[in-house]
């Protein structure tokens, strides 16, 4: 029999997509204007405490392309908490300037594939801990994107044994460790959340990375034969300090 892999979870995620209505925000009176930064400022402010708590995590980046304007990544300990923020930001004055573009919710998530060293359960370590628990890197630039573990005729992951997939991500992993520093990744699973089974987020301070890693990775067998894609959003840090200027028409 086919054995699944233990995986490790940690917090939930919800990635936050939404288009900037720019027509009505020009219609928005200089008060408006004035009410909605501030309510977009003070919710960063409340997300900043969170991070500082070290109860969650949270990153802004403004999308490049027409897929969507804005991205916010929220990892919260509990998807109740993840309901709230979202509709406290729905509720906000900002919010009535913009419109969902896309969501994606999933759970930050490590797996066991590797025996456990010692008899140590890798899970109680605290480097495994904070990796499942991650304050999200403010890099220069995002990318992210689902994907699935192929399921056609010979090429099913499902039906690989497990030390083979062990093996696949074992090599899949040493071309990631090249990109150290470049590129960070966070892999999120969506298998029962949402419509694809993983969520890629990569951080990097020069965008070719991107290009980079996920050219190289396709030719990694785990890849080339395992991986099927789902859409691509790419896009640029905002930081609170420039959303003022970033709103100005
Ligand atoms: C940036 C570098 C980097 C590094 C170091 C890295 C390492 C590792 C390790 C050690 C492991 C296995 C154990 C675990 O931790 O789960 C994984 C696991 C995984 N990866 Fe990865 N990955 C990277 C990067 C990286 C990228 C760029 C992608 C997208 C692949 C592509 O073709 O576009 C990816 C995907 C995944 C996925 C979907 C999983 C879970 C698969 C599953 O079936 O369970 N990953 N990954």
């Amino acid at each position: 029999m086919v054995e699944a892999v233990e995986t490790m979870d940690g917090w939930y995620s919800l990635h936050d997509f939404r288009t900037i209505d720019w027509t009505y925000w020009k219609t928005a009176t200089p008060e408006e204007k004035k009410e909605a930064i501030a309510s977009f400022e003070a919710l960063i402010t409340k997300w900043d405490a969170v991070e500082e708590a070290k109860n969650g995590s949270h990153a802004m980046y403004k999308i490049v392309g027409q897929k969507a304007d804005l991205m916010f990544m929220f990892l919260r300990p509990t998807m109740e908490e993840l309901n709230e923020l979202e509709t406290e930001l729905n509720k906000s004055k900002f919010a009535e300037f913009l419109t969902p573009a896309h969501s994606y919710v999933s759970v930050v998530e490590l797996s066991k594939y590797r025996p456990a060293k010692d008899g140590i359960d890798p899970e109680t370590l605290p480097e495994t801990q904070a990796r499942l628990k991650p304050i999200l890197p403010k890099w220069e630039h995002v990318c992210f994107y689902p994907m699935d573990r192929r399921r056609v005729g010979d090429e099913n992951w499902y039906t690989l044994e497990k030390d083979v997939r062990g093996k696949l991500l074992y090599e899949h992993s040493k071309t990631g460790r090249k990109y150290a520093g470049k590129v960070k990744q966070i892999i999120t699973g969506s298998i029962g959340l949402d419509d694809w089974e993983w969520g890629v987020t990569l951080f990097a301070h020069e965008p070719l990375q991107f290009k980079k890693i996920v050219y190289e990775m396709r030719f990694d067998e785990v890849s080339s034969r395992y991986g099927e894609f789902g859409e691509f959003f790419v896009g640029n840090l905002l930081k609170k300090e420039e959303i003022a200027k970033f709103l100005e028409v």
